[in-house]
């Protein structure tokens, strides 16, 4: 068995990692860390857990922690990732961080979009990106897997196909993206409050949000561009919705190319082939964020807009799964050589 502990198990994600690897086959849990809920019943925080998991919640003790787990999960907000990578890595432990501060290749990058010194640089070229669809052969080598925020998981994953092939301006690309509230995570939030977020729809950090640099990175990597040659445009918006991404993509196609939105979804079948968890829809179907619910499942739908020149391309996913939790235990399942799809491959919850 494979002994895990999710540090930060009282946030969303570390909840849904609870409920995932608690279900999983080859894992055991030994370790659900919390500041504010040290020493209590795991079950007493989240009570949808009676019976079900049988640890309390302990503190953040890092080299005890780390010593009594093969793996171990990061769910904490960014900026307190490095003790534990430092400490996973000297005990030979592989561990996967579900926040930002391992996502960046450059230090720099990170330090102005999250206005937070890094303590780390070094470690930031051994670790490795864990958009699996993409990775995966560098993820089962990798000792720390950064995980992908939710909005830039939907967001490369709607464009990787047609990705330095001289179809797009890949440069200047457009993303609207929607979020439901479980995005802000479960701490205090005035804009998550239902007052506010019912029945209503905002965009928010526009032109400034810190999903840019790093979907601006994951995608110039796979065009064969530099990071700084990039100039997205992304917009998120807070949704009155528990779960879910939605992100819709438009790029404008090169002079000179002709493509069919036949031929587009081709491009898309051939490249997501054999991938379980990714789904091109058919001609005139559009995801929906609720046919991710709960799973790890991304749904893709693709057309060309002749009139304009441009491809339309919109991306539906769980952001507490395939955008955090899920995609994380698929990393898990890599790392330790497990079939991919092990304890998230049910489909969404539907209606
Ligand atoms: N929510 C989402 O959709 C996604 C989130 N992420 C990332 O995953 C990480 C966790 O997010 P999420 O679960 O939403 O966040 P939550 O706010 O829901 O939970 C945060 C967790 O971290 C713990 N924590 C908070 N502050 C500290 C601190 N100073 N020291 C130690 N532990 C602390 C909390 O523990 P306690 O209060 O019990 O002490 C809690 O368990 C973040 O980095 C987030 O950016 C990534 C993708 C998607
Ligand atoms: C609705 C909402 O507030 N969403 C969050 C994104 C959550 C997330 O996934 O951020 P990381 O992946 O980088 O940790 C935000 O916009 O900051």
């Amino acid at each position: 068995m494979i002994r895990a502990a999710i540090v930060g198990a009282t946030g969303y994600t570390g909840a849904e990692l609870v409920r995932l690897l608690s279900r999983h086959p080859e894992v055991k849990l030994v370790g659900l860390t919390s500041q504010q809920y040290a020493g209590q019943p795991y079950e007493s925080v989240f009570h949808h857990f009676a019976d079900q998991v049988d640890l309390h919640c302990s503190p953040q003790h890092i080299e005890e922690i780390v010593a009594d787990a093969d793996v171990l999960f990061l769910a904490v907000p960014h900026g307190l990732s490095v003790p534990w990578v430092v400490e996973s890595l000297r005990q030979g432990k592989k561990v996967i961080d579900l926040g930002a501060d391992f996502r960046f290749r450059r230090a720099d990058v990170y330090e102005k979009w999250y206005s937070t010194h890094h303590d780390a640089p070094e470690l930031l070229v051994e670790a490795v990106y864990g958009l699996p669809e993409l990775k995966r052969e560098a993820v089962a080598k990798a000792r720390v897997v950064a995980n992908p925020g939710c909005y830039p998981t939907a967001s490369v994953l709607s464009v990787a196909p047609i990705l330095g092939k001289g179809i797009i301006n890949e440069r200047r690309l457009i993303i609207d993206a929607k979020s439901g509230v479980s995005g802000a995570g479960r701490k205090l939030n005035t804009p998550s409050l239902y007052a506010e977020a019912n029945e209503n729809i905002n965009a928010y950090n526009v032109g400034k949000h810190r999903h840019i640099p790093e979907i601006e990175q994951e995608i110039a990597e796979r065009a064969g561009l530099q990071a700084d040659q990039m100039a997205i445009s992304f917009t998120p918006h807070l949704t009155p919705m528990t779960r879910g991404i939605l992100a819709t993509v438009y790029a404008d196609i090169q002079a000179g190319v002709k493509i069919t939105t036949d031929e587009l979804r081709q491009m898309y079948q051939e490249f997501y082939a054999g991938e379980f968890f990714v789904h091109v829809m058919k001609e005139g179907v559009w995801p929906h964020t609720k046919w991710s619910y709960g799973s790890n499942h991304a749904f893709i739908g693709v057309t060309v807009e002749e009139r304009t020149g441009r491809i339309i391309v919109s991306t539906a996913i769980d952001n507490l799964v395939k955008g955090a939790s899920g995609q994380a235990i698929q990393n898990m399942n890599i790392l330790f050589g497990l079939p991919e799809k092990t304890a998230i491959e049910a489909p969404g919850m539907f209606p």
